[in-house]
């Protein structure tokens, strides 16, 4: 399955992969493994959408992360009850698990559930997102995930920034 319908019987009803994403990297993950496993699909979404531009979203994760706001989420799962294990997949922003993240599990009771982590990161590692999952899903059975350092949008306008100075368009 591939949406967040709920489904009435059946191993697809059992496991959900709940991600967060903004450019891509983690949602590779999710739909992989949501397809090995034939489980559901569910991405995490801002109720009020997040910047396009990089710095605009690196100064508001900042500020999100240092005021410990849980920004309200556009949808929650449905029937969550149905699920006894929750794969959940984001990215590492400043050092931890993005806000939205929080607010996920803030919002859904995972009690009882097996709780298992994929991580995306742009080279700095977990920091503290293992901890702060822990601490907002206290009484989910975390076991140990997967992570992987993949592609940072930092570098990518780094190198496009140097090109730029090189180009030879007679400004
Ligand atoms: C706001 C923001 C903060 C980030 N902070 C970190 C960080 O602290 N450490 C790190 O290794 N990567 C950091 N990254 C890079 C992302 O974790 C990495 O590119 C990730 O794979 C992006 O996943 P996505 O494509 O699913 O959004 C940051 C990216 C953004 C947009």
């Amino acid at each position: 399955a591939t949406s967040a319908e709920p489904t009435a019987a059946g191993r697809s009803a059992t496991v959900l992969v709940a991600y967060f994403t903004r450019t891509g990297n983690t949602r590779l993950i999710a739909t992989q493994v949501a397809r090995a496993l034939d489980a559901t699909l569910f991405q995490i979404v801002p109720a009020a959408a997040y910047p396009e531009d990089y710095e605009a979203q690196v100064a508001q994760a900042e500020d999100e992360r240092q005021r410990g706001y849980e920004p309200p989420l556009q949808a929650m799962v449905p029937d969550l009850d149905s699920y006894e294990t929750v794969f959940l997949g984001f990215p590492i922003w400043g050092m931890t698990a993005p806000s939205v993240i929080r607010s996920f599990l803030s919002q859904h009771d995972l009690s009882g559930k097996t709780l298992v982590p994929f991580i995306t990161h742009g080279g700095y590692g977990l920091g503290n997102s293992l901890a702060v999952i822990a601490e907002h899903a206290p009484d989910a059975r975390l076991i140990d995930g997967f992570s992987k350092q993949c592609d940072q949008e930092r570098e990518t306008l780094r190198e496009v920034t140097r090109w730029l100075e090189s180009v030879e368009i007679g400004r």
